[in-house]
């Protein structure tokens, strides 16, 4: 097994056609190592979602491969493509996180679950009362708050333990308690457990946790720096690329 678990090779990701067609993403390579936390940055519509879903198999991209896990993802049905999203990714995303009709005990539980497993037991009340939901264990998420489901979703991968976390803007719902509270979780994913997280944010703060900061730029990397990096270094580098692209 190769050190990187998540590699995207000469990434181009399309919208629309003819004198509609965006290019969102312009030939973006970039590799995540093992057991590393590594924060996307940049001006809105500069591509970071984008990455994010092409590098979850949540989207195709129009060419270019992704490898998740020694795994091309190319190369999989839709399926396929299904099962190693359930196994080895964990997503932390304001939507689509949560099945509706279940509670959070049953959707933290859920993946296990769908891969034939039972969780230990009092293991999913553990991981939720690890991001602060012990009281909430059976609400649904109509009855939580943005940030709860979140947490909801942050417990979901602390317990089924993917080799990747994908988290957009994990943090962007929450006060700085709870924020610092969820990075603080993110990093022992990486720390402890040697997982892999990959984060979305405009939020300086939360970059300077991650090991490595990679700046896009109009569907480029126009940047990519190792930590440990301040807030305010952090701040001035996406300040810079909005005045660029502006
Ligand atoms: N479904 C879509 N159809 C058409 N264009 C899209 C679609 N999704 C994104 N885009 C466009 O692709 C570009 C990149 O979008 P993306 O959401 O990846 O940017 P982003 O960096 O995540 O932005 P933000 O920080 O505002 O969330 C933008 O110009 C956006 O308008």
């Amino acid at each position: 097994m190769t050190t990187q678990t998540v590699v995207l090779e000469d990434i181009r990701a399309t919208y629309g056609t003819g004198e509609r067609r965006l290019v969102a993403l312009d030939g973006v390579s970039v590799a995540f190592e093992r057991g590393t936390f590594s924060a996307v940055m940049g001006p809105s519509g500069s591509g970071k979602s984008t990455l994010l879903h092409c590098a979850a198999g949540l989207d195709r991209p129009s060419s270019g491969s992704v490898t998740i896990d020694d795994v091309s993802l190319g190369g999989l049905t839709e399926d396929q493509l299904t099962r190693l999203r359930r196994d080895r990714i964990g997503f932390v995303f304001q939507s689509f996180n949560l099945v509706s009709s279940l509670t959070a005990e049953q959707n933290v539980a859920l993946p296990a679950r769908l891969a034939g497993r039972r969780p230990a037991p009092g293991a999913v009340a553990a991981a939720l009362a690890e991001v602060g939901l012990a009281d909430r264990l059976r609400h649904r998420p109509s009855e939580l708050s943005g940030g709860e489901q979140q947490r909801v979703a942050m417990a979901r991968a602390l317990i089924s333990r993917p080799a990747v976390v994908f988290a957009d803007e994990p943090t962007g719902a929450l006060d700085s308690v709870t924020s610092r509270h969820i990075l603080d979780l993110l990093r022992r994913l990486v720390d402890e457990h040697h997982q892999t997280v990959v984060m979305v944010t405009h939020d300086p703060v939360a970059a300077a946790r991650a090991d490595r900061v990679v700046f896009l730029s109009d569907g480029r990397i126009a940047d990519d720096v190792r930590g440990p990096l301040a807030p305010e270094q952090i701040a001035a580098r996406t300040a810079h690329l909005v005045e660029k692209s502006c």
